[in-house]
């Protein structure tokens, strides 16, 4: 290429860029973190995180192991709170509200805020009690309601056609793949606004990660998706937004093709060409 040829393919990729950010900087917020900051006991996990993460649209966190993504992510329904000795300061406001206002209702916080784990969890019952166990603990025994969610909620999760016959079976008998596609039909069931992703493919062979992905960009369209991935080409491939993150402290976040193709920060640069991590 000659130095005026490299010059107006810059340009072409920055236009197109530029549409980009313009189009996706129209985006309502979904989740926004003021000044956020962690301590398990003494130790500071998380250093005054600032983000705003759009709605109905997929954030991916990335960086180095033990960098604070899953705390972060953890913040955003409250599960830290489970954790003896935590500290935290700052506010997540979930559509403009603080989640961690005193007057807060974490278990209905919770319902709105869905998680899945790096480990698929389903519980020791039928395919169908999985799905329907979040109806049942709001006190929704109603057989028609319960099957018609269910049915709705494996449809959502790309299972339906793969397990309507066996909706009696344990769900401990389904594959990996399935019982993370189950575990997602499970934090559907109860029409949550955000879902939670922790690693959910970190664990299954090429076949049941490509599914997840497919499945999660099906998702975006009804829900805002934050995911936790060690796996930059699976940020690249799933999210419209993504976060590097590193010893506790967010570095940069941009759209996802800027952030991968132009990244503003020399850390983040290290980190995605494999300098280290
Ligand atoms: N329950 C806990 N008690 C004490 N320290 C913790 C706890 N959970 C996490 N940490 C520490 O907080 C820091 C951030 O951990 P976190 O799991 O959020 O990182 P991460 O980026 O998700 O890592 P990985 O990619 O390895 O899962 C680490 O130093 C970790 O050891």
């Amino acid at each position: 290429m000659t130095a005026q040829e490299i010059r107006t393919h810059a340009i072409d990729i920055n236009s197109v860029l530029n549409n980009r950010t313009k189009h996706q900087g129209t985006n309502e917020v979904s989740i926004k973190v003021e000044d956020l900051k962690l301590f398990y006991g003494q130790k500071q996990a998380l250093y005054g995180i600032n983000m705003e993460m759009p709605k109905k649209k997929v954030t991916a966190y990335i960086g180095p192991s033990g960098c604070g993504k899953s705390t972060l992510l953890r913040c955003i329904n409250r599960m830290n709170d489970l954790v003896d000795n935590v500290t935290i300061e700052g506010k997540i406001l979930l559509d403009n509200e603080n989640i961690y206002d005193k007057s807060v209702n974490v278990a209905a916080l919770r319902r709105r805020v869905g998680m899945v784990f790096q480990k698929p969890n389903p519980f020791p019952k039928s395919i169908f009690e999985n799905v329907a166990y979040g109806l049942r603990i709001q006190g929704i025994n109603d057989k028609r309601i319960l099957e018609e969610t269910v049915e709705n909620a494996l449809r959502g999760a790309a299972l339906w056609d793969e397990m309507k016959d066996r909706l009696n079976d344990n769900a401990l008998g389904m594959s990996g793949g399935q019982q993370q596609r189950l575990v997602i039909a499970r934090a559907i069931a109860i029409e949550p606004e955000v879902l939670l992703l922790d690693e959910p493919a970190s664990a299954l062979d090429p076949i049941s990660t490509l599914k997840i992905e497919e499945l999660i960009n099906e998702l975006k369209e009804k829900y805002t998706i934050v995911i936790v991935t060690h796996n930059m080409q699976q940020a690249a491939r799933v999210s419209d937004y993504t976060a590097f993150m590193y010893m506790g402290e967010l570095i940069e976040m941009g759209t996802t093709s800027e952030l991968f193709t132009n990244p503003k920060k020399k850390q983040t640069e290290d980190y995605i060409t494999g300098r280290y991590g």
